[in-house]
């Protein structure tokens, strides 16, 4: 009797252990497309800035955004976002800088053909 209930018990516990972790996967799947576009978006921003990538990061605006963040997520707080958001925002920023690396490396044995002629207005 005691033995059946503790078995049951934990088949249930495994179950929404299940459940649960399945949850997660979905909201993790959301998460990194919302990462993504994220990335994109940020990068744009990169090209467009004076000074961009990390020498440009401006800490006013990351601390504001993770206040804003923070009203929503309350749980975790403006401490957490804040080390979440630098991680999120520092992948982003190194993404950006090795693409625009790569923009500008010269292709071999070409000086202008070859290399991409990036989009009009764009900083070379
Ligand atoms: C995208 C920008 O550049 C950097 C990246 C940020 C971000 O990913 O949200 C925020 C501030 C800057 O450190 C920006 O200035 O808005």
């Amino acid at each position: 009797m005691h033995d059946r209930h503790h078995a049951t018990g934990t088949e249930n516990v495994d179950e929404r252990i299940r459940d649960l972790r399945g949850r997660i996967d979905l909201m993790d799947a959301e998460l990194a497309e919302l990462l993504e576009r994220r990335a994109l978006v940020a990068a744009q921003v990169q090209r467009l800035k004076p000074v961009g990538y990390f020498a440009g990061r401006d800490m006013t605006r990351e601390r504001e955004l993770v206040e804003r963040m923070a009203e929503r997520a309350p749980r975790l707080g403006a401490e957490h976002l804040a080390t979440i958001m630098d991680s999120v925002i520092g992948a982003g920023l190194a993404v950006a800088q090795e693409e625009a690396a790569g923009r500008d490396r010269p292709r071999s044995g070409t000086s202008g053909p070859g290399r991409r002629t990036g989009r009009p207005g764009e900083r070379p």
